[in-house]
């Protein structure tokens, strides 16, 4: 059987804030149905890599991409921003609903795009794919401030949901929630990687040992006055945290362990 085409495919890819270089030539391939997960310690471009993938690094002044993502075949670094992330969602650390009601928080995004269907049907739907429909169904005009953190948490994963992204970014999608919700969104990214793309990035090993089937470790080469960010190792989740190749993802998983063994960790 042949393997499936890669949807993110990432070539020599670096980026600067500025004159600053702060990722170095990152190279990796990123299946769909799958979780890929970016680990590594505080600083190494984690979120830097995954902005580049619906293009939320242009909207930071001063920061230039260099090399090629290809999504699908497709080059975004060329494609209509718009578009990029439209395919691309992004949900986020803390929960960032719109200051509107429920209803509103989904059906703006839809019409912008130009949906042209049933905004209510689409609404319901997304909502029931991330467990909330029922929770929400009779307080759809009610402002969405007034949910739980977890509650917001799903309510952003819906929005993007609603636009049928091909891929969805998650970063550190659970840190910012209690346990139960922290559960909850944990379960719904198990389900979602059936029908999507998702790369994540998280503190958390346990949480990347128990959803990930790709992990890449990233760490910080010092050169100088620079610290440059660099992919170390990307392979699957078992070698990474049970056999890695490289003797710097074997200290760090070893070191964070040591500080949250795993079963320890919520
Ligand atoms: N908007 C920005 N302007 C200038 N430098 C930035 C900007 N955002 C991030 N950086 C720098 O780029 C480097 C990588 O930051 P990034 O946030 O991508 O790392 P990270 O691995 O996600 O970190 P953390 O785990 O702490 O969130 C850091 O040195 C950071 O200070």
């Amino acid at each position: 059987m042949s393997a499936p085409s890669p949807s993110l495919e990432v070539q020599n890819l670096s980026v600067f804030y500025g004159p600053e270089q702060v990722l170095v030539d990152v190279s990796l391939d990123i299946f769909p149905q799958q979780v890929t997960a970016l680990i590594g310690p505080s600083g190494c471009g984690k979120s830097t890599l995954l902005r580049c993938f619906n293009r939320l690094n242009d909207l930071i002044r001063g920061t230039r991409v260099v090399g090629n993502i290809k999504l699908f075949g497709q080059d975004i670094l060329t494609m209509p921003s718009i578009e990029v992330r439209r395919r691309v969602g992004m949900v986020f650390q803390r929960p960032n609903p719109f200051p509107k009601s429920i209803y509103e928080n989904i059906a703006l995004g839809l019409r912008a795009n130009g949906y042209q269907g049933d905004i209510d049907g689409c609404i319901e739907q997304s909502l029931t794919q991330v467990g909330l429909w029922d929770e929400v169904k009779n307080k759809l005009k009610q402002s969405a401030l007034n949910l739980s953190g977890g509650q917001q948490q799903r309510l952003c994963l819906a929005r993007t949901l609603a636009l049928q992204p091909e891929v969805i970014l998650m970063d550190e999608p659970c840190s910012a929630l209690d346990p139960v919700s922290t559960l909850r969104v944990e379960e719904l990214i198990d389900r979602l990687r059936q029908h999507y793309t998702i790369v994540m990035v998280t503190h958390n090993l346990q949480r990347a040992a128990r959803l990930a089937d790709m992990v890449g470790f990233m760490n910080v080469r010092q050169e100088g006055q620079h610290r440059l960010g660099e992919l170390v190792e990307y392979a699957p989740v078992t070698q990474v945290f049970i056999n890695p190749t490289v003797d710097a993802t074997r200290a760090y998983v070893n070191t964070e362990l040591a500080i949250a063994p795993l079963g320890q960790q919520n």
